[in-house]
Order: C-alpha cells, then structure tokens, then sequence
C-alpha cells in the first residue's frame, strides 16, 4: 500500500537541487536564493495589524458540544485548534526530543538519509519546493510507516528510541484523526459507505513529517513554508509552542495560529474539501520563522486508501468536482500543486 502511494512520486522525480536543504552548519547569512522579495505574495504580511489570537477556535474534545464546535469550526475556518485529545503529553514530549536528535545531527549525518529523486520518506525540502522560484528556509523528514532503515543509517546501535517513538506516535495520530473524522461527518448525512470510505483504517495512508525551521538572521526576508493547502483528509499539527503557522483568511490576510498549551491544530486538506463537496474550505497556511528560536513542528497526514474512489458527498447538492481515483488526485496534486482542485471542478 505505502509502495504504491510512493509510486506517484517516483513517476515525477524532481531534480536534485529541489531536494537537498541548505547545510545550515555552515550559513551565517540568507543567501541569494533563500532571499524573497517583500513583494511577493506568498511573503506578505497580514494586513489587520489587530491580534487575532481568539480566531481560531480552541475546541476541548471532552466538551459535550465538541461535534457542533467541530463542525462549525470546519465550516468556518477549514481549521481548529484541539485539547483533551487523549494523546499522552509525554509521547508528544519525545517526539519532539527525538525529532531535536535528528535536527541536531551534522548535515552530513543528515544527508545519509537523503530522500532519493524518486523517493517520498527520508530528509529534504519540501515537496512543494519545484513551485517557487525562491527556497525555503526549512529541513524535513518524512516517515511513512516504519522508519528503521534510515534509523538504523543515523544511529546503527540506537535506532530503537527513535522508530518505536515515531510508531506509537503515528498509532496515536491515526487514532485521533479517525475519531476527529467521525465527529466532523456527523454533521452531514453520510451514508456508512461514505462513512467507512473516510475513517476505515484498511489500507489507510498516513505519514509523519518533521518540519525544522533553524533560527534565522533575516526572519523578514525568508519563508518557512510557503503558502500550501495540505492534499490528504485531515492534517494534525504540533507546534512545540513557537508560533510560525499562519493561516490566510478571506478579507484579513494571515492570521497566525497561536500555539496554545497540550494542543493540536487541525486542518482540513483537500480530499476533505472535495469530500465536503466544497462545504469545508482546504485552508491556505505557511510557516514563518524567527530569528532566536530554532523551531520544530510535527504534522500528521491522514488519508483514504490510494486505491480507493473520491466522490463529493452525495448528500451535499450538486457535486463541484468529479469523482476521480484518489491516486490521480494526488498525482495531480504533485504535477499543478495549487491548480490540482481547479482541474477537477466541475
Ligand atoms: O510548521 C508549521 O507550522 C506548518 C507545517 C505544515 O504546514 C506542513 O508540514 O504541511
Ligand atoms: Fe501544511
């Protein structure tokens, strides 16, 4: 299953220089190519200039409202924030300490378990990387499923830690993400196929990306990530408490998603839009960095089976998109990036 989610990247290998991050060992100033101009869009500040730290809704999922706050928050933002979620503080505690581990390593240890061209899993930049004419001032590490092999590359005698932490994390997140997604449909007349389709956890795709935004000495010239929806249903995102995600909302510009304590942020991606038929917006966001802290996110990717078919609800009126395989949404999604969803309208 995860060999033929990988199977989309390897039919659209990217070249190197889209691959490898910046040895951040050795940079002591922005270079050229890291440097984005204040005009461009991607790079622009939120205009209100008002705090907007109440925006976006903290929901306590032991709350009995929870599937309402839910809903409303979906329908509303296309994000939340989440407390009360069940995961033990502690295991987030160690991902985030094992995920500092690898960071922390030299950039060549790091590029030991360099992504290959046609690969999805390992450390690089990010996918979306080939859109922009400008580099991100970020490294990443995707897991999908087990990571031993490149643990076993990085700490041939002390591996363990550091998969059996990725794994029972990754459980956790499934686990989440699928209550999250029962809650969330609820609010729409689902049939139980519709129902089974989004949160069977048979041939379900999952994967873990560590994102690392090393502290910057031009923080006003770079980007973290740029503006992105994310592809899959549901994505869960720990911040570790440094602020750096913003999120563009119609008629305010980017708004940044405050962290709050113990919780998660949760984003609607785009086979949930299409899913919604559009009653649920796939959230533009991007990571800013800063100049003191080195910052270290950690997203959770859930989706459907590759395999499977996306239909719009059939419930929600008329469908705005066609139904279509999920792989070739997602090949879409890697060949146009933002122009994926365009081409599937109806
Ligand atoms: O680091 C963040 O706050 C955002 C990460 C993100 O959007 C992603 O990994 O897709
Ligand atoms: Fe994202």
């Amino acid at each position: 299953m995860m060999n033929t989610f990988s199977q989309v990247y390897k039919d659209d290998p990217i070249t190197s220089h889209h691959i490898i991050p910046l040895d951040f060992d050795s940079t002591y100033t922005v270079p050229e190519s890291h440097l984005w101009s204040q005009s461009d869009e991607s790079h622009q500040k939120y205009q209100t200039g008002a705090p907007q730290d109440s925006l976006i809704p903290v929901i306590d999922l032991c709350d009995t409202n929870a599937m309402d706050l839910i809903g409303q928050a979906c329908e509303t933002w296309g994000v939340f924030q989440v407390i009360n979620h069940g995961v033990p503080l502690d295991l987030v505690k160690r991902v985030d300490f094992e995920a500092r581990r690898f960071f922390a390593m030299t950039t060549h240890e790091k590029r030991k378990v360099l992504r290959s061209p046609s690969g999805s899993t390992g450390y690089g930049v990010p996918k979306i990387s080939s859109f922009f004419a400008k580099c991100m001032w970020h490294e990443g590490f995707t897991i999908m499923g087990s990571c031993v092999d490149d643990a076993k590359v990085l700490w041939p005698h002390d591996y363990q830690r550091f998969c059996d932490t990725m794994d029972t994390y990754q459980n956790q997140m499934k686990l989440l993400t699928r209550k999250l997604l029962l809650l969330i449909l609820q609010r729409f007349d689902v049939t139980h196929e519709e129902m089974n389709w989004a949160t069977s956890t048979h041939g379900s795709h999952g994967a873990l990306q560590l994102n690392s935004y090393p502290s910057c000495p031009n923080p006003s010239r770079t980007l973290g990530l740029a503006p992105h929806t994310d592809s899959l249903l549901l994505t869960v995102l720990n911040q570790n408490g440094v602020t750096g995600l913003e999120i563009l909302v119609e008629g305010l510009g980017w708004i940044p998603v405050k962290p709050v304590e113990g919780a998660f942020v949760v984003n609607v991606g785009d086979l949930l839009h299409i899913f919604s038929n559009a009653k649920f917006p796939a959230v533009y966001h991007r990571a800013m960095v800063n100049q003191s802290k080195h910052r270290i996110s950690v997203a959770y990717f859930y989706g459907p089976s590759i395999e499977s078919t996306l239909a719009p609800l059939s419930k929600n009126g008329n469908p705005c998109f066609r139904s279509l395989p999920v792989k070739e949404y997602i090949e879409l999604k890697v060949r146009h990036n933002d122009k994926a969803l365009s081409l599937i309208r109806i």
